[in-house]
């Protein structure tokens, strides 16, 4: 099992930047377990840049920890999902096949990434390979992959862009159920997809970074 984490992410005095330009940067800033966090902001205001930064794909300055590691050390991976839009698959492994890789490559259980992918509507899609599928149904197997680990820190850039009626709503209730479970998602969306869900609201506003309820 991962482990059960208080306090996900903790930043201090952190700036953020996109070759010499600073775009973003918060004075002190907190993610604990069973969060819901939905991350606002206008096209270019930084929202991909921090989840990256989070992930560890992304230099910074200050102090950023996931549970207590810096982002994109072993231990911090080890407890964090990051589903980018267009989420990379293994083209060289079938739709099973990815999920069997994540969930063996994780340690974890393959059965909640079948059921979420079968939830998704997957199921008839588990011997295809990833090339032949459409932008929406590798986004579903990325997603059923990534939440379905059920690790402590889960980010999800604009989830339900590409996503059908029906898979918004397991999505949904895939995020709700995470944040129950103990995890923290931090979600983007320039919707109101998360209207149903619990959550805070963590808003970009000309580079900084100010927390809030919904
Ligand atoms: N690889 C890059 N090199 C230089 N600048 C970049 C790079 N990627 C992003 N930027 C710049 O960083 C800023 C923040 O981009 P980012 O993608 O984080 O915004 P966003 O809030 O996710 O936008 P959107 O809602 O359009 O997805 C933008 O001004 C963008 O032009």
């Amino acid at each position: 099992m991962p482990p059960t984490i208080s306090q996900t992410v903790e930043a201090q005095d952190l700036r953020i930047s996109q070759g010499k330009r600073q775009i973003l940067c918060t004075h002190t800033l907190g993610f604990s377990a069973g969060e819901v966090w939905h991350l606002i902001g206008p096209n270019g205001a930084g929202k991909t840049s921090l989840l990256r930064a989070l992930a560890g794909e992304l230099p910074f300055q200050g102090t950023l920890t996931i549970a207590g590691c810096p982002p994109g050390t072993l231990p911090a991976r080890r407890v964090t999902a990051f589903l980018p839009t267009d989420a990379p698959l293994l083209d060289d492994l079938t739709v099973a096949g990815n999920l069997s890789f994540m969930a063996a490559a994780w340690s974890r259980p393959l059965g909640p990434l079948l059921a979420l992918a079968g939830q998704m509507g997957l199921d008839d899609w588990q011997g295809d390979w990833p090339v032949t599928l459409s932008r929406g149904t590798r986004q579903k197997v990325a997603l059923a992959a990534g939440l379905g680990l059920g690790l402590p820190l889960t980010l999800l850039d604009e989830p339900f862009a590409t996503l059908d009626i029906a898979s918004r709503a397991v999505l949904t209730e895939a995020i709700r159920a995470r944040a129950s479970g103990g995890g923290t998602v931090i979600v983007t969306t320039h919707g109101a997809e998360l209207l149903d869900v619990p959550h805070r609201r963590l808003e970009i506003v000309a580079g900084r970074l100010k927390t809030g309820t919904a």
